[in-house]
């Protein structure tokens, strides 16, 4: 038996998965982000260690016997967070989280120098991991000075579970401080971000064995000795092993706190001129590409708190999907990355109209998402990347609405895993169970079963289209209000 934990956003998720990579059971734990100023968010390291350990123990206590015959947990996590640890390994403040735009002055300072763009694959965006160090140094110098080590997220998971520091190729590849081509920390990023190679975490493939799990947690979880814990990927990286995403024109589409536009590439085709990211993958020698928008179901999270009706039930109010609602929404409520790179530009709806319902404003918040996923597929065919169909994962995905919309705004058929919610840490399971056993990722990491596919409405995409464009057309209007 292998274990697969992701730490979302929103909360950690562990699968238990069988050798055959079948899913057992699966528990979750939920998480909030701390807002404290406008465009900061910001978790507890604490907090995620807690979420992992209740999720765990809820596993153990259901499958006390599968607990026995466990031989991996991977790991599976929120990408570009900066965890700060002292010399004596203790967590120094708050990570500071992708989905955080403090930094953005500090990140457009890192993209103008020489080599960085070329180096990193990538434009240097605010949520990398880079700048918010930079900031630290501006900022919080006395924190600054004591960092010996960053880790990124599910690596604080790994700290914990083995009380050894390492990382991989694919959350690595989200800090502005990896040549993302030579696979390899890069000594001029590192440089011109004020950093030094030995407080960067050793560095392997998703596959690679971080160290065996601490005998105090086995005796706690009811596992054996023995067990490896298995660096696993980013969740993106490791979403795309769970849904069998490795090769060209494989791709999904992610309504989670983010949204994500993912699609595998055979070869490293960087594009640093466009907002498109291209990234190691969690398997050795291949990367990727995504489009990412800050806020998803974080946009519709944030209509649930304040109408204090929970995201589903606002999902299920919208009956059957028609022609699009009259309102637009811009879903830039934590600033924007694809296609724009625009962390100061906030969200808004436009036409409200004192007829207007709740119903109406859910309406605009699932459309104004899917329009800016448009945005993220249109950057990344300007690419070159060819995605005639994707799969649709994430908690996003539980509304039938909201993915024939989608799909409809995308003009693309979506395929619905069976058990979509896992595929982040189900790719976390796979990739345990390909570093434990040696077994080859092209066998282990195929397509999923699929429960059903969601084709366009032939009969809305005029209709979606315009809407579209009225939405791009929105964004430089917005930009030029003072
Ligand atoms: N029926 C639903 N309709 C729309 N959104 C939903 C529904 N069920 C769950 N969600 C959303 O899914 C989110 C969790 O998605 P998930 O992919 O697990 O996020 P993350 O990986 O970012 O933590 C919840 O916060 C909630 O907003
Ligand atoms: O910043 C990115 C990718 O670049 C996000 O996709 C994070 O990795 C967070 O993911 P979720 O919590 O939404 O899964």
């Amino acid at each position: 038996m292998f274990i697969g934990l992701d730490l979302g956003t929103s909360g950690v998720r562990a699968v238990l998965v069988r050798p055959d990579g079948s899913v057992l059971a699966s528990a979750e734990s939920g998480l909030f982000a701390d807002h404290p100023y406008p465009g900061w968010s910001e978790q507890d390291p604490a907090n995620w260690v807690s979420a992992a350990r209740a999720a765990l123990v809820a596993l153990a206590q259901r499958h006390p016997l599968a607990m026995e015959q466990v031989a991996g947990v991977g790991l599976s996590g929120q990408m570009h967070g900066a965890v700060l640890l002292d010399p004596a390994g203790v967590v120094l403040r708050p990570a500071i989280l992708w989905n955080d735009g403090r930094s953005h002055g500090e990140a457009a300072e890192l993209d103008a120098m020489a080599d960085v763009r070329d180096l990193s694959g990538n434009i240097v965006f605010p949520g990398f991991t880079a700048p918010k160090l930079l900031w630290l140094a501006r900022h919080e110098p006395e924190g600054f000075a004591r960092v010996a080590t960053v880790l990124l997220p599910k690596d604080y998971l790994a700290w914990w579970l083995t009380g050894e520091i390492g990382t991989e190729m694919s959350d690595a590849a989200g800090t502005a401080w990896l040549d993302v081509g030579a696979r390899d920390w890069s000594d001029r990023l590192l440089k011109v971000g004020g950093m030094r190679r030995d407080q960067m975490p050793d560095l392997r493939e998703g596959t690679g064995i971080v160290g065996p799990l601490r005998p105090d947690l086995a005796a706690e979880l009811g596992l054996p000795d023995g067990v490896q814990v298995v660096a696993g990927g980013a969740d993106n990286a490791a979403a795309a092993c769970g849904v069998g995403a490795l090769a060209e024109g494989d791709g999904f589409v992610s309504l989670g706190t983010s949204g994500v536009l993912f699609a595998a590439r055979n070869g490293f085709y960087p594009d640093p001129a466009s907002a498109v990211h291209t990234f190691c993958h969690a398997v050795p020698g291949r990367w990727y590409q995504m489009g990412v928008i800050l806020a998803a179901t974080d946009s519709l999270n944030w209509l649930a708190r304040i109408t204090g009706v929970e995201a589903a039930t606002l999902t299920g109010e919208l009956g059957a999907l028609g022609a699009p609602g009259p309102m637009r929404f811009l879903p830039y409520l934590s600033g924007e990355r694809t296609p724009h790179n625009d962390a100061a530009m906030r969200g808004a709806f436009l036409h409200l109209d004192i007829a207007q319902t709740r119903t109406d404003l859910t309406r605009a918040v699932v459309e104004g998402v899917s329009f800016a996923l448009r945005d993220s597929l249109d950057a990344l065919r300007a690419t070159g990347a060819d995605l005639p169909r994707l799969l649709a994962i994430g908690g996003g995905t539980r509304s039938r609405y909201w993915v024939e919309l989608l799909a409809t705004v995308l003009g693309l058929p979506l395929d619905l895993p069976e058990q979509g919610d896992f595929g982040a840490a189900l790719g976390a399971a796979r990739l345990a169970i390909c570093g434990v056993t040696g077994a080859d990722p092209e066998q282990v990491m195929t397509r999923p079963p699929i429960a059903e596919t969601i084709d366009p409405r032939a009969d809305l995409l005029d209709a979606y289209a315009q809407a579209h464009a009225d939405f791009a057309a929105s964004y430089p209007k917005l930009k030029a209000l003072p």
